[in-house]
């Protein structure tokens, strides 16, 4: 069936554990096997089992104590460490994984990581030579469409991923069961740029007229930039998050595909049978 995995990725506190942990619980009632990696070395505590964890690689603590770095520049040293560590490290963790297997990263929150920092670029490089077909699934924070201008720069940050990381690219709207006004937030998962352009003239002088209209004009051009709600609470939702992950890998259309011969199969089978009486 082939190698799978979501490269779970986004600002910070965008909820991208949280989604990890809903998605494992969903999967194990479903039966669907997932298993879970930590790319955050800083992270402290899991709400899912970690199969594969960075901290095994690096620590921020450590590095932060050894180096006399802050907590951003360590990160960034710990993720250059994993990316000149991909192959011996990631490379020897990924052996006891094969054909059936689906793994999901949960990624740091700095943002730079996704858009001029190269690690993660390389990490997908290193995934792909490797047989892994990945998903990008970037976590934005339903508070980021409570106001148009939030939105805009929310929107474009999901853009810089999908310009750098070139993945099938899924954008999660998460935290819905904080909205307010669900109803508010629909206009926004299919945003109409003309209507973006109108609300953020509104909200700004004349002079940045031509700048609201190149910034809609950019995500209409793209328009790549949609967004599928998630709510945790809902079970549904999980399910059709991945759903919509599932079709933008084509996951599991090997398997439908001999279903359906088999089908096609037992019918002519059928046939036959009938023939003999
Ligand atoms: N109510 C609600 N709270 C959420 C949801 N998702 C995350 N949170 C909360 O938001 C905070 C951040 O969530 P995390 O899942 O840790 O976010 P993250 O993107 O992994 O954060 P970093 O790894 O630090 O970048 C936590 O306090 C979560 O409990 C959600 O869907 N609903
Ligand atoms: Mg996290």
């Amino acid at each position: 069936m082939g190698k799978y995995a979501q490269l779970v990725i986004g600002p910070a506190g965008s909820g991208k554990s949280t989604y990890v942990e809903h998605l494992h619980q969903h999967c194990q009632a479903i039966q669907r096997s997932i298993h879970c990696v930590n790319l955050d070395p800083a992270a402290e505590a899991f709400a899912y089992p970690v199969s594969i964890d960075i901290r095994d690689l690096v620590s921020l603590e450590d590095v932060m104590a050894e180096l006399q770095l802050g907590p951003n520049g360590g990160l960034l040293y710990c993720m250059e460490y994993l990316e000149d560590n991909l192959e011996e490290w990631l490379g020897q963790e990924l052996e006891g994984y094969g054909e059936e297997d689906y793994l999901v990263f949960d990624c740091p929150g700095q943002i730079e990581l996704y858009s001029h920092v190269g690690a993660i670029r390389s990490l997908v490089d290193f995934l792909r030579a490797d047989g892994w077909t990945v998903a990008a699934v970037f976590a934005l924070d339903v508070a980021f469409v409570s106001e148009p201008s939030k939105f805009i720069a929310g929107a474009m940050q999901a853009l810089a991923a999908m310009v750098k990381l070139e993945l099938p690219h899924i954008n999660l709207l998460t935290k819905m069961d904080l909205a307010e006004d669900k109803a508010a937030v629909q206009e926004f998962l299919i945003p109409d740029p003309q209507l973006l352009m109108d609300s953020l003239s509104a909200s700004t002088g004349p002079r940045f007229r031509r700048l609201n209209a190149a910034v809609a004009g950019l995500l209409d051009e793209y328009s790549l930039v949609s967004f599928v709600p998630l709510d945790i609470t809902d079970e549904d939702s999980i399910g059709e998050v991945l759903l919509q992950i599932d079709m933008a890998v084509q996951y599991g259309e090997d398997a439908e595909v001999k279903i359906r011969e088999f089908e096609g199969q037992e019918g002519q089978g059928g046939d036959d049978d009938a023939g003999l009486d």
